[in-house]
């Protein structure tokens, strides 16, 4: 009875086991070979040289870390490899995840154009292996899912408030939390610049979303779970920001990328804590938009409209906070240290504030308006040019084809995950002259610059600047983001003198964007 029992046993672990094997050989094997080996029949579609199973492209990430160059720097490199007309598509393996990006302008608007009616939004619910990272900080919300009627009128309400008339109401809600953080860094002399910047978008997001009332109303801190067990206390911002870290560690978990239901289902950690941790986040949240008297704030515009649930408004704003805070930190923390390392960029620039009486030591509260930004092009160009150079996402949210369809001549199955590049196209060199240069007049077309690359056949179109994403699922947050990027350009560069490390200047191959492995400190005075 007891070696029946024993027998069976073995024979269950065996075919489990046997399953996996074959599950594995599956997935890690056989599913990246075939994609590979379909798309390099087309001549116009990139696919990379090396295939290393489990990482795929994952590999050329881990290769510019290892080099000390920023963990994207490849997709530039190889964009730029491209003979003109060449390559309108790639074959990329995010890991084991077969994905499309749209590479060249041809390409670009022929997916527009199938958008939503054959190629839409990614159907996350429906797609675990997509369900990673800040995209599950907000299960639920409008980003994961295709374009129904009811995911554009979400859209629709947010990017009204959105807009730069909305926005330009939040520029001394902007200078505030931004005075906040200068007189913090300054005590300190020292300041870790991409968490420093992030904690102030993030003060200023939560700010209009739940209310600018939030901080009378939320708890002195909040108690985050962490991997051993323990807890430790937070405020509100630092507290998301743990978690957002949280759950990009868990995106490039190896067992996320193999097995997607263990992250969806949450029931083993770090899923569960992480899951934990995002409950008690949404708790403090609805706990203090109740409270809130902001009349003003996102929460309450859309609520007065009664077209939504207060979940489904609650995930949407969760879906701005994790949108717009590293994002917007990021590129301006690349702002900073693009100025320093092109100095006479720097001072062109101030002496273009300075026309305006945004000096050093000026009254920042009266100077900084909304009508004095938007007198400053010079400004306005820096700020589009580190969007540019180095832009926050390397390739833009992910996209899906909802029928067998053709892009550029290639068949793209119904099923097939696409992305638009983003990093490649920003720093092409058939389109952009000298792109490794900081050149903000490049995006004025009355320069010296404009006219020379023109004249070199370097002529840039709507489809050469990426970094936003095109077409009807673009940034709705575009215009608040630039508007926040000038706004602490001004601030910062008159109210502060700050050092960036001579290593950090002296590499060419450095980036600020999601997930860089750089963390530059800056000496503040
Ligand atoms: C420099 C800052 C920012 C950059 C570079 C950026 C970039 C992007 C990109 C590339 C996408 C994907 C577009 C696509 O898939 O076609 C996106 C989507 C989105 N962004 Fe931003 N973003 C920034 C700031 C913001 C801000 C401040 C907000 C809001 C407060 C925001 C809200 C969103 C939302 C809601 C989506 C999803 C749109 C949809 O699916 O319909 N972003 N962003």
């Amino acid at each position: 009875m007891i070696g029946t029992i024993f027998w069976q046993t073995v024979r269950l672990i065996a075919y489990f086991l046997g399953c996996l094997l074959i599950y594995f050989l599956y997935k890690v094997v056989y599913m990246p070979i075939k994609f590979r080996y379909t798309y390099s029949k087309y001549k116009n579609v990139f696919v990379s040289p090396k295939f290393i199973p489990v990482l795929g492209d994952i590999y050329y990430y881990l290769d510019d870390m290892q080099n000390n160059k920023v963990f994207y720097d490849h997709m530039k490199r190889q964009q730029r490899s491209f003979k003109p007309n060449e390559i309108d598509l790639r074959a990329d393996l995010i890991g084991t995840d077969p994905m499309i990006g749209v590479v060249s302008h041809k390409a670009l608007k022929e997916v527009i154009s199938q958008i939503p009616g054959k190629i839409d939004r990614a159907d996350i619910d429906n797609t675990p292996c997509l369900r990673r990272a800040l995209l599950k900080m907000c299960e639920g919300c409008f980003v994961n899912s295709p374009s129904t009627k009811k995911t554009i009128e979400r859209r629709k309400s947010l990017t009204k408030i959105l807009g730069l008339n909305h926005s330009s109401k939040n520029i001394p809600l902007m200078l505030k939390n931004a005075d906040i953080i200068l007189q913090d860094m300054k005590k300190k002399g020292e300041a870790k610049m991409l968490d420093q910047m992030a904690l102030l978008t993030n003060r200023i997001l939560v700010s209009v979303l739940f209310g600018r009332d939030y901080e009378e109303h939320m708890s002195e801190s909040y108690e985050y779970l962490y991997k051993d067990g323990t807890t430790k206390k937070f405020d509100l911002c630092s507290f998301f920001s743990n978690l957002s870290v949280g759950m990009s560690d868990e995106a490039g978990n190896l067992f996320t990328i193999l097995f997607p239901l263990l992250n969806v289902s949450n029931i083993i950690n770090p899923w569960k804590r992480n899951h934990t941790n995002k409950l008690a986040l949404y708790s403090a949240l609805k706990d203090i938009v109740k409270k809130s008297q902001d009349e003003d704030s996102f929460w309450n515009q859309i609520r007065k409209l009664n077209e939504f649930t207060e979940d489904e408004i609650l995930v949407d704003l969760m879906l701005l906070l994790s949108a717009g805070s590293e994002t917007t930190a990021d590129n301006f923390v690349a702002l900073l240290y693009y100025l320093k390392k092109f100095p006479e960029t720097k001072e062109k620039l101030m002496k273009e504030l300075a026309q305006v009486g945004i000096v050093p030591g000026c009254d920042f509260n009266k100077v900084i308006t909304m009508e004095n930004i938007q007198a400053c092009d010079y400004l306005s160009n820096a700020v589009k040019e580190s969007l540019r150079m180095d832009s926050p996402l390397n390739f833009t949210i992910f996209y899906q084809a909802y029928k067998d369809t053709e892009v550029c001549g290639v068949s793209i199955p119904k099923g097939t995950i696409l992305k638009q590049e983003i990093a490649g196209p920003n720093n092409d060199d058939k389109d952009w002259l000298d792109p490794n240069t900081f050149e903000p007049e490049r995006h004025n077309t009355e320069s010296e610059f404009f006219k020379t690359s023109k004249e070199q056949g370097k002529i840039q179109n709507v489809f050469s600047r990426r970094t936003f994403g095109h077409g009807p699922r673009m940034c709705p947050g575009m215009s608040f983001a630039t508007l926040e990027m000038k706004v602490f350009a001004a601030f910062f560069l008159t109210q502060m003198d700050y050092e960036v490390s001579k290593e950090d200047l002296e590499n060419d191959h450095i980036g600020f964007g999601i997930g860089s492995q750089f963390s530059p400190k800056f000496k503040i005075s």
